[in-house]
Order: structure tokens, then C-alpha cells, then sequence
């Protein structure tokens, strides 16, 4: 007898739909979200409007989100606001601070929804969230890339005893379209696209940092959030363009040590815009020449065995910066005291994450 089989197409229930936010910076109305709505609109959205707090910011029907502006931000830190950036990006770290969700989403708002070579679209926060609930492979590097993805596994002579992988801390999706380049490239190469999908999902080793980009980017809160501050950067700062990049290096050093994962690859987004390179070169051309210091920084960054929650790692790393890389700019010195300020700010939000922090590091959670 044929087998009957009915399915009333039941839509499935989004992945993390309750313990997921989604953080959009944004400068502008946020139109983008319509593209976005058939993977984004069963999630909260944390939008931080940058710029002047009178603008009024359009967001279309039917979304759930709480929105802060920059009254808002000083309202809610006071003094300590002084660690959230202002006019540029960097300001969304404010969103990952105030959510109560085990997870970030954080995307720009001219980053619209890729297609896959099939020409299908791509739900970039479903593969974001599929990259953090599977392990990572830091301690050797997998010649077939994600092991743990459907349709591939750990290569032969990838020792037994690694494969249980780590925790995944941290997702860095890529885009299609307008690349993440610094200015200098981007003037040089103004009309170049990146229309190369590589279909391919791995992990970073350890001992190895990568440039982190904010524009599409998903991490554990629970794991990592309190070292995804975004610096100093925009209005009044010598720099800018560098919040994601400073985020990352302090991020992957943290995971290093607590041994967690940095996944990089999938998902795409597409980028539509580019910024105006010349108003990049301005912001970013102290980091240009400054990265050369910073880069060996990072690499040589040893954290003490006692350094057992990402606050004492991240208070430890701010100790560091300021020891070593406050003569090369008094920036830097401003810049691990901001540090300080945004581990207290963020233990002042998220008061239980920071008792258990405490009790960690006091070995007391046994
Ligand atoms: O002063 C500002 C400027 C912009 N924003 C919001 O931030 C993102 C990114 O802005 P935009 O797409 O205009 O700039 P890009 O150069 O493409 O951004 C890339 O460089 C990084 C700079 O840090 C950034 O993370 C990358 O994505 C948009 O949502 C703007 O609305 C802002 O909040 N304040
Ligand atoms: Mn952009």
C-alpha cells in the first residue's frame, strides 16, 4: 500500500528564535530590513542610532526591536558612556552590552541578502547560528574544512583526540559584492568586486589572528561578549575604521587562551556600498602605520594561567596595552582605560554574567 504521507507545511520555528538578538548600527532609515524580513522578523532587533539623536529613524512594520540613541546611551551609562564610541560604527558594542540573549547578530544596514551560486538566497543568520551550535577545530587544522558539516568530516591522520573539537565563540560571515578593503586598496582597485562565493566554513588556528569585520558577524554572548568591545573610535578619536579590527585581535587572543573557536567563511551577505575612500583614508590611516606595532602586540600577548573568565582576561589584555603600547600613542593609553570602563559598564548591566564570572575565577564553581 502506498505509504501515505501528509505534512501540513508547518513553517519550522527559527533557530535560537528567543535567545538571539540582532544589533544593526545605524546612521539612516533601516529599508534594508524589508529584504531581510522572511529570515530577521522573528527575532528582536537592538538597533543603535549613531549620530544625532533627534533624527528620527524608519523602521519598517512589523519588526520587534528597542532602539537607543545617543541620549539614551548616556542616560543608561552616564560617565561611562564615555567608552561607547560616537559617529562611527564602533557605537553598536553599546547593543551586545544591553541584550539579555545568549546571542549577537550583528549586521550593517547596507548589507542585503546574498545568493548562493544555485541563485538561491542565502539566510546568512541561519548559517551564523549553525556555525556557533558545532564545535571548532583550533588545535590542528582541517584539510576539508568544517569537519562537522554535512557531508564532511576530520581527514585522515587528524588525531582521535582532537575531534571533539571546542566551543564556538565566534561566526565571521563575508560578503559578495563591495569587499571590506582598507582605503589604500580600495583607491587603487575602485571598481573591483568580489564575486567569488567559496563555499567553505573554517576554523582560525590558534596562535593565529585574522581581520575581524563587523559588518556581518555573529557571536556567544555567554562565551565571549564582554570582549567584543569596538574601542575608541570616531568623534574626537584620532581613528576610526579600526573598532572591528581591535575587537578581533583582543577577541581571538581571549579564545586562544580559554580555548575557545573562531569560525571564518560562510555565510555571505552582499555589500552594496562603498563607503567614500578618501573619508576611510582619514580615519584610518594612523591604524595603517600603527598595526604594525599592534599586530606584534597581540601576537606576543601571554595571559596569566589565573585569567579564567573573559572579564580578567580582558582587564589583564587592557593592563598590557597600556604598559606596552601606551608609548606608542597616548591614544593607547585613553584606550585601556576605556577598557576598564567597559568591562564595568558591562558588569553593571549584566550583573549575574559578572558573579559568575567572579565565582570562576575564584575556582568556587565547582
Ligand atoms: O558614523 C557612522 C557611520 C556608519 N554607521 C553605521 O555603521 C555601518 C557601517 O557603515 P558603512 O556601511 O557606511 O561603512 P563601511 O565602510 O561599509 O563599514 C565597514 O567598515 C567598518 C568600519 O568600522 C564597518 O564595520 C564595516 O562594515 C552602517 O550600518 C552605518 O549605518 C554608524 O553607525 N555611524
Ligand atoms: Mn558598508
Amino acid at each position: 500500500m502506498a505509504k501515505a504521507s501528509s505534512s501540513a507545511s508547518v513553517a519550522p520555528i527559527p533557530l535560537l528564535k528567543d535567545e538571539l538578538d540582532i544589533v544593526i548600527p545605524t546612521i539612516r532609515n533601516l529599508d534594508f530590513l524589508e529584504q531581510w524580513r522572511p529570515f530577521f522578523q522573528s527575532y528582536h532587533l537592538i538597533i543603535v542610532q549613531d549620530g544625532d539623536p533627534s533624527k528620527i529613524i524608519k523602521v519598517p512594520e512589523g519588526f520587534d526591536y528597542e532602539l537607543y540613541n545617543r541620549n539614551d546611551i548616556n542616560k543608561i551609562l552616564g560617565p561611562k558612556a564615555s567608552c561607547i564610541s560616537f559617529k562611527d560604527s564602533a557605537c553598536r558594542c553599546f547593543g551586545y552590552m544591553v541584550s539579555k540573549k545568549k546571542y549577537i547578530y550583528t549586521i550593517d544596514d547596507d548589507c542585503f541578502v546574498a545568493k548562493d551560486p544555485t541563485g538561491k538566497e542565502i539566510n546568512a543568520l541561519e548559517q551564523h547560528i549553525k556555525n556557533l551550535l558545532s564545535p571548532s577545530s583550533p588545535f590542528f587544522f582541517n584539510t576539508l574544512y568544517d569537519p562537522y558539516r554535512e557531508g564532511a568530516d576530520f581527514v585522515r591522520g587528524y588525531p582521535f583526540s582532537l575531534r571533539e573539537g571546542v566551543p564556538t565563540a565566534v561566526s565571521h560571515g563575508l560578503w559578495l559584492n563591495i569587499p571590506d578593503y582598507d582605503a589604500p586598496t580600495q583607491l587603487v582597485k575602485p571598481l573591483e568586486r568580489n564575486t567569488r562565493y567559496v563555499d567553505a566554513v573554517m576554523t582560525i588556528p590558534k596562535g593565529t589572528l585574522f581581520p575581524m569585520c563587523g559588518m556581518n558577524l555573529a557571536f556567544d554572548r555567554e562565551l565571549i561578549g564582554p570582549a567584543m568591545y569596538f574601542g575608541l573610535m570616531g568623534d574626537g578619536q584620532p581613528i576610526g575604521r579600526y573598532d572591528d579590527m581591535w575587537a578581533g585581535w583582543c577577541t581571538k587572543v581571549i579564545c586562544d587562551h580559554l580555548g575557545l573557536g573562531v569560525k571564518t567563511g560562510l555565510p555571505y551577505i552582499w555589500h552594496s556600498k562603498a563607503s567614500n575612500p578618501f573619508v576611510n583614508l582619514k580615519k584610518e590611516y594612523k591604524g595603517i602605520y600603527w598595526q604594525e606595532e599592534l599586530i606584534p602586540f597581540f601576537q606576543s600577548v601571554a595571559l596569566p594561567k589565573d585569567c579564567t573568565s573573559v572579564q580578567k582576561c580582558y582587564l589583564e589584555l587592557s593592563k598590557q596595552v597600556k604598559a606596552k603600547l601606551g608609548k606608542v600613542d597616548d591614544y593607547f593609553n585613553k584606550l585601556a582605560d576605556a577598557m576598564i570602563t567597559w568591562i564595568e559598564a558591562w558588569d553593571e548591566l549584566n550583573p549575574s554574567a559578572a558573579a559568575a564570572a567572579v565565582k570562576l575565577s575564584n575556582g568556587s564553581s565547582k
